[in-house]
């Protein structure tokens, strides 16, 4: 259904240059182009409708100051939402970004949204984008002096070519007229001279600049990488790993040239416009009239070129993150992908994809075509204006051959400077394109802090987790409550299972247990402690997980073992193998200990890499333990090692355990089951079968009857 209310339409016609003219079409608003951001309250959209339109939603947060935190430039955003009311603002804020331009993200928001206007243009250059984005080269001041002091040394021996031409040109005519041939050795002899230094100084010059980006670039990975794997789980279900991926990948390379090599370019083109125009005007002011004639129009050809750059440059990464998702989807899924025989079709998807990224090439071809074409015919323009006045005041003896020749080559050199400026200009908007979405990764607070907050000395911990009315809806579906008022406890050392139907948010409990995201109200205890006070890494490292499908690591089933305690001993690791009778299978591999386990473990079955992670768990030593159908996909055989190896893991722990065979948890001392975003019956497997017509008891019956 594609809806778009009344209000909806003013918003987007209100904000100017918002949709490619495609769609502006379609809905029979102004064409232009550009970008906004926007939180709506009051006419309704659908997120349908939005997609049509090549808007991409996503909810960033429930709350205004969430959200300001969240956005890359608070500043530019709370000038915006002074007018509205706080309380409106706080129930429905929403990042929408035009396709074309903006970051596209995933389709992710509730199916209906209520918008009204709220319009931030998102544009424009700031002077602290600017500075911030050249603050960037600060730590690699030193270098960049000396690669300047070079550049100037440099410049100065390439400037000093059309002089030296033009006087050797005079030397040789006054030869031509009797003078003497020493003169025009000894010139020559110290050219020769001056051309050594300036190609010495054009070396150092590159290699410093080179080595001041390469810094900047593994810096900023190191710094965004960091900053990635700290963020917040939620984080992670709004942006696609495709996208992050980009921005590591591509952006920090455009950002670190952009501040490098572009800077370096920009000055010697600057230097050389001026040092060149000042060489004219000392040599002849009035043809050097002939030649600014020329040059501003350029320049204005320019800076409009620059900008088209940038916004090509943000459509481009955009479009090129999307192929990268798809691609790295498709590939690290490949056997699902064989499997339903899906190979033409996911050729075709990423041909799509690679088709924007054409189209969007064809077109900067075009406008550098117009560029270049415009800039190379204004040049040759003033060519032949100069030689044309140049001649004419030759031959009425105001100027010599030799100054005409200089000056000819002056103007090139000039005209080259232009153009170089033009490129500084649309690599720094290339650059600042780039940075707008490094920041936004930068600058993007967790809500969580990794490491902040108490640790229950070691003697005084014993894993009693208590959920007390626990309300929670996931970020990117606000409107679908998981949990409206869950309560639960498990006494510590005792076993929980947790149990219900498909969707019903037994995984979800695991999850906020181990504090990937906070409950929207209510509290979550580890003996007693509100697990918002208690340090977020330490808790995770009291806590073990196997899930349903295990993670492993590309490396060795050495490392996966003891990924949990990297110092531990190969003992030790054995020790863990051998409980979670994972060592028989594992000395068989002609590599033992050492075989390496494949991308995401994929060179083993999923039994085998059930028991490492039950020996990676083993390995931790947790006192919490959250088993997460564990045994769910496995065949008889691998389920009884499994099983036994994880009662093994189970002894002496307080443990969540979420089974689908209900067969399995009769053991457990408890046992909950879910409905309705709520505990609906809890009990031992025999009080709850006792129940006549209790959900457990049907839940059983159901599975028994489809088992037979
Ligand atoms: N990262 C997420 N973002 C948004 N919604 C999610 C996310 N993970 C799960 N959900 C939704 O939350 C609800 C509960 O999911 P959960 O995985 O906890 O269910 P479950 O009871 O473990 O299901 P199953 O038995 O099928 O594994 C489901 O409706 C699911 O679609």
């Amino acid at each position: 259904m594609q809806r778009v209310g009344a209000l909806s339409r003013r918003i987007l016609a209100a904000a100017p240059g918002v949709l490619p003219s495609r769609r502006c079409d379609r809905l029979g608003l102004p064409v232009s182009t550009g970008s906004f951001r926007l939180a709506c309250v009051s006419a309704s959209i659908t997120a349908p409708a939005l997609s049509g339109l090549g808007l991409s939603v996503s909810p960033v947060s429930r709350s205004i100051h969430q959200y300001a935190a969240a956005t890359p430039r608070p500043g530019r955003l709370s000038q915006g939402i002074q007018p509205l009311s706080a309380p409106v603002l706080a129930s429905s804020m929403f990042q929408a970004q035009v396709g074309a331009f903006g970051p596209v993200q995933s389709l992710c928001g509730p199916s209906s949204v209520r918008f009204k206007k709220y319009v931030v243009p998102a544009s424009k250059i700031t002077q602290s984008e600017l500075s911030r984005l050249m603050g960037l080269a600060k730590p690699e001041a030193r270098t960049l002096a000396i690669a300047v002091g070079l550049l100037v040394v440099s410049s100065a021996v390439t400037m000093a070519v059309p002089f030296s031409m033009g006087r050797i040109i005079d030397i040789i005519f006054a030869e031509t007229q009797g003078g003497s041939h020493q003169r025009l050795v000894e010139y020559t002899q110290l050219l020769i001279g001056v051309f050594l230094v300036g190609a010495a100084a054009n070396y150092g010059r590159i290699v410093m600049i080179q080595n001041a980006g390469q810094s900047i670039v593994a810096r900023l990975r190191q710094n965004l990488f960091s900053s990635i794997m700290r963020q917040d789980v939620a984080f992670f279900d709004r942006n696609q790993t495709g996208e992050v991926i980009n921005r590591l990948a591509a952006d920090t390379v455009v950002v670190g040239k952009a501040v490098t090599d572009n800077v370096s370019d920009g000055l010697r083109s600057v230097a050389s416009a001026v040092v060149g125009i000042g060489m004219m005007a000392f040599m002849s002011p009035k043809l050097t009239l002939v030649v600014l004639g020329i040059v501003p129009p350029v320049c204005i050809v320019a800076v409009l070129y620059g900008r088209y750059v940038k916004r090509l440059t943000r459509q481009v990464q955009d479009s090129l993150a999307n192929a990268t998702q798809v691609a790295e989807e498709r590939i690290s899924n490949i056997r699902t992908v064989r499997a339903f025989a899906k190979e033409p079709e996911e050729v075709k998807r990423y041909d799509g994809h690679v088709q924007t990224v054409y189209s969007l090439g064809i077109q900067e071809g075009k406008a550098r075509g117009i560029f270049h074409g415009a800039t190379g015919l204004a040049g040759n323009l003033m060519m032949v204006s100069l030689l044309w006045y140049g001649g004419h005041m030759m031959v009425t003896n105001e100027i010599t051959v030799g100054t005409l020749t200089s000056f000819l080559l002056y103007s090139a050199y000039v005209g080259v400077a232009v153009i170089g400026l033009s490129q500084f200009y649309s690599e720094l908007m290339r650059g600042l394109g780039a940075s707008e979405r490094l920041w936004t990764i930068l600058d993007s607070k967790p809500t969580i802090p990794l490491s902040e907050g108490h640790k229950i000395p070691h003697d005084r911990f014993f894993g009693k987790i208590d959920f007390q009315n626990v309300a929670f809806a996931y970020p990117t579906r606000p409107d679908a409550p998981v949990f409206k008022n869950l309560s639960l406890t498990v006494p510590d050392g005792k076993i929980l299972a947790v149990v219900g139907t498909s969707g019903g948010g037994k995984s979800t409990v695991g999850a906020l247990l181990l504090r990937l995201y906070d409950p929207d109200s209510g509290n979550i205890l580890i003996d007693n402690y509100n697990v918002r006070e208690l340090d977020a890494s330490w808790m995770r490292q009291q806590i073990g997980l196997v899930s349903q499908e295990p993670v492993l690591f590309s490396g060795t089933v050495a490392e996966n073992i003891a990924y949990g305690h990297p110092s531990a001993t190969i003992e030790q690791i054995q020790d863990a193998a051998v409980q979670a009778n994972a060592h028989r299978f594992i000395t068989e591999f002609p590599e033992g200990f050492n075989t390496i386990v494949g991308e995401r473990g994929q060179s083993l079955s999923g039994g085998q890499r059930q028991r490492i992670a039950i020996a990676r768990a083993l390995l931790k030593n947790p006192r919490i333990l959250i088993l997460d159908e564990a045994t769910s996909a496995l065949d008889a055989q691998s389920e009884h090692l499994v099983q036994e190896a994880l009662e093994r893991l189970m002894q002496g722990r307080s443990v969540i355990t979420i089974a689908h065979r209900l067969s399995t948890i009769r053991n457990a001392d408890t046992i909950a089951v879910l409905g309705n975003g709520e505990v609906v019956e809890s009990g031992t497997y025999a009080e709850l079968m006792a129940l006549p017509d209790g959900q457990f008891r049907k839940l059983v019956e159901r599975q028994t009857i489809s088992a037979n």
